[in-house]
């Protein structure tokens, strides 16, 4: 691979070396000192696999272009990728960097039954088993419309499932993402450059250029002789890195919950709620992303707030006089955050492992260290802290709307039941403090004192301010 590379004009190939690394596995070695910024590596535009070359090629292009509609960039190079490993002649250079790739992949779309049951609960969970089912449906839809129809070019015992589900992967865990000048987006492998391992500690340092079609890699950080060279391959959570590149890592800043939210056409109102939801970003089904950072985002509330609107309150906001990035109501904004500390409570509840004992599990070195077993452990331990933030901010969010409301209950008239027992016919006292709630005795006043203590707090000032 290095010589046909070096042949057709690739630099920097004598300062790098493919050694293996504990836990990244192969990954290139610096041979050199190099300063954050140099230029490390410079691969020719003619070496790299992208749908364009695909196209260009003088036998699998004219199939690719007779096919309607055309295959997905994924697919694309799923194929030009086993249809160059199938070649017994020709395609020397190309065939030198399939030979190089790993023979196997550990996406968690690899994992038996029992390795993915430890993250059953997880987004991750639900997309590997509906991945399973849908790579079957694209196989089968290729061999119909592509790869049964030219059997001279695709040998089917090359083509099997197992080898398209092993040039996914390929394309999954190597291929990189590029936004051109004129918007439009490019995807690629680049050999030799696929062969660097991620590193958060190196900033974004690949690029490709458009004039002259080559993907440079540049020295994210400061190396010194020996170090492993890195790119950053992004801000990943663990669930993706798992289902893309087979890995994890340990305690991930980005780990993250693919939130669905959806209504059914039947829904009232639906048409014009959906119009509400795009002008918002969203759609009627949503996706949204809880993060660590922002675990409870906005645009989940005023999807929620968008799905319960009235028939008023779509009147007001036809007039400007109601917007669903706030609050509709104080009633309707406990109905939503009620709904997401409940909803998130039953996802927590369906995780096969809970937090505390995959953490035992991991510290007890139930599953082998660096395994499949282990690396989903950590995909449900990052979407379960992320789901637990989400909670604990939507009870917050929730009691700060109660107290909200109690205080102005309280002000306008106070509750003529005893506000700990609820009883109503017996002779009640008034809260020496605040005036705002009522207690049947002495005892009642202290039992109930710990939950009304901030309101009472806030409802004081509040007729202290008032009096002013
Ligand atoms: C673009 S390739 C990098 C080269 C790869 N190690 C090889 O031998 O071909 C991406 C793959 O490298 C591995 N990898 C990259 N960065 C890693 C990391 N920080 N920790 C563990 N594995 C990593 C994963 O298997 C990933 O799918």
């Amino acid at each position: 691979m290095e010589s046909w590379l070096k042949e057709s004009g690739a630099v920097g190939l004598e300062d790098l070396e493919l050694v293996e690394f504990p836990v990244t596995g192969r990954g290139a070695r610096a041979l050199r000192r190099f300063k954050q910024g140099e230029r490390i590596l410079t691969i020719p535009g003619d070496c790299l696999w992208t749908v364009e070359h695909a196209y260009a090629d003088p036998l699998l292009g004219p199939v690719l272009c007779s096919t309607q509609p055309p295959l997905s960039v994924e697919d694309t190079l799923a194929i030009y990728l086993l249809f160059v490993r199938s070649r017994e002649s020709g395609y020397d250079g190309p065939r030198s960097h399939v030979a190089a790739l790993p023979a196997s992949y550990s996406s968690s779309i690899f994992f038996e039954n029992d390795e993915l049951e430890v993250c059953a609960g997880t987004s991750l969970y639900t997309i590997t088993k509906q991945l399973e089912q849908r790579i079957e449906d694209d196989y089968r839809g290729l061999v119909m419309r592509v790869l049964g129809l030219h059997p001279d070019l695709f040998p089917l015992d090359k083509f099997m499932i197992a080898d398209y589900k092993w040039a996914l992967c390929s394309v999954w865990s190597r291929a990189m993402d590029f936004v051109l000048p004129d918007g439009k987006s490019l995807r690629g492998l680049a050999p030799f450059a696929d062969m660097l391992n991620h590193s958060p500690d190196v900033v974004q340092c690949h690029a490709y250029d458009p004039l002259s079609g080559s993907l440079s890699v540049l020295a994210g950080k400061n190396y010194e002789l020996g170090d492993q060279v890195s790119i950053f391959y992004g801000s990943i959570p663990n669930n993706r890195l798992l289902r893309l590149y087979g890995f994890v890592m340990p305690d991930n800043p980005n780990d993250s919950y693919d939130l669905v939210l959806s209504t059914h056409p039947i829904a009232p109102f639906y048409g014009k709620k959906q119009k509400l939801w795009a002008l918002a970003g969203l759609d009627s089904i949503s996706t949204i992303s809880l993060t660590l950072t922002d675990p409870l985002p906005k645009n989940v509330l005023q999807y929620l707030r968008i799905q319960r609107l009235d028939e008023s309150d779509l009147a007001a906001i036809a007039l400007q006089k109601l917007y669903t990035r706030e609050k509709i109501s104080d009633a309707k904004e406990v109905e939503v955050l009620q709904f997401v500390t409940e909803s998130i409570g039953s996802l927590l509840d369906s995780f096969g492992t809970r937090l505390e004992k995959l953490q035992e599990n991991l510290a007890e070195g139930v599953y082998p260290p660096g395994g499949n077993a282990w690396a989903a452990a950590h995909v449900s331990l990052g979407e379960q802290r992320v789901l637990r933030l989400a909670k604990k901010r939507a009870e917050d969010l929730l009691t700060a709307v109660k107290s909200r409301n109690e205080i102005e209950r309280a002000l306008s008239s106070p509750l003529h039941w005893c506000a700990n027992c609820g009883k109503d016919s017996v002779p009640l006292m008034l809260c020496g403090r605040c005036k705002g709630v009522m207690y049947c005795g002495r005892a009642c006043q202290v039992a109930h004192f710990k939950q009304h203590k901030a309101i009472c707090r806030a409802t004081t000032t509040k007729n202290r301010d008032t009096m002013k």
